[in-house]
């Protein structure tokens, strides 16, 4: 289990620069290895921090054609709903960047605006199983489960990662690799998430607050709270926090900002 790492920022803006060196810095080693990079995006405020990818040296650079999206949770709505992650990712990041559209895993169309959380979810956990069959995805030393590249996550006032929320009992599946929820404390209340084990399984997990509304959480997640769903995060290789100070301030001797 790899220890967590916390950086603090000043601002959001360096933030979201140093997130875009260490994605690229990751995208040229796994294309370097494998020829492929899985990455695993959430929804909420993370997209909005991965501007830099953008603009110069990563845009021309980044091996974009080697990268493969998937999500670690998804709103059951439409592709087209505002609630989507799929949609708040493409409008975003992924429209700007030439990943090919047959490496963007979203939710299934039809399950996801007929709202079928339950279906939506298997036909997820079918998906990934398929890309672990191509040799897409890795799997992670016996256990079996997916391993992603990187995943790119964040976290709720609350302290939810993915849709795993305090309280609910999805966090502690260990069997399946995609579960749902159909009654979300936060809207829309259906969604499909991935597992525990799936999320820890990562080589590298980015978690990126950003806020005082999330300072109580963070720090209950890195003091290893164990009711804060994002307490119980880690990787294979390693778990970075990126923060911004706000969401840093009710951490003791949080003191090495960049
Ligand atoms: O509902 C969700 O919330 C979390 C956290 O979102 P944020 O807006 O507080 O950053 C997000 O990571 C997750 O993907 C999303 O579905």
């Amino acid at each position: 289990m790899a220890p967590a790492k916390k950086i603090v920022f000043k601002t959001k803006h360096e933030l979201a620069v140093e997130l875009a060196k260490y994605t690229a810095n990751l995208s040229s080693k796994f294309c370097k290895e494998r020829g492929i990079f899985t990455v695993v995006l959430s929804g909420g405020d993370l997209i909005s921090w991965l501007w830099k990818l953008l603009e110069p040296p990563y845009a021309d650079s980044i091996e974009w054609s080697k990268w493969h999206i998937f999500w670690v949770d998804e709103r059951v709505c439409g592709w087209d709903d505002a609630d989507s992650n799929y949609k708040l990712a493409y409008d975003g990041f992924l429209s700007k960047v030439p990943i090919p559209a047959e490496n963007i895993y979203a939710i299934d169309k039809g399950l996801g605006a007929e709202g079928n959380a339950e279906l939506a979810a298997e036909r997820y956990e079918e998906c990934l199983k398929e890309k672990v069959n191509k040799n897409i995805i890795r799997t992670y030393k016996s256990s079996g489960f997916p391993q992603f590249d990187l995943q790119l996550l964040g976290m709720g006032p609350d302290g939810h990662m993915a849709s795993l929320f305090p309280g609910h009992d999805q966090i502690n599946e260990k069997v399946k690799w995609v579960t749902f929820i159909t009654d979300s404390p936060k809207p829309p209340p259906k969604r499909i998430t991935f597992t525990l084990p799936v999320i820890n399984c990562a080589s590298y997990n980015v978690m990126a607050v950003c806020d005082k509304e999330q300072a109580h959480s963070v720090a209950a997640a890195l003091t290893h709270t164990k009711d804060v769903p994002a307490g119980r995060l880690t990787a294979d290789v390693e778990v970075v926090w990126f923060l911004d100070q706000a969401a840093a301030s009710k951490l003791k001797g949080w003191c090495s900002v960049l």
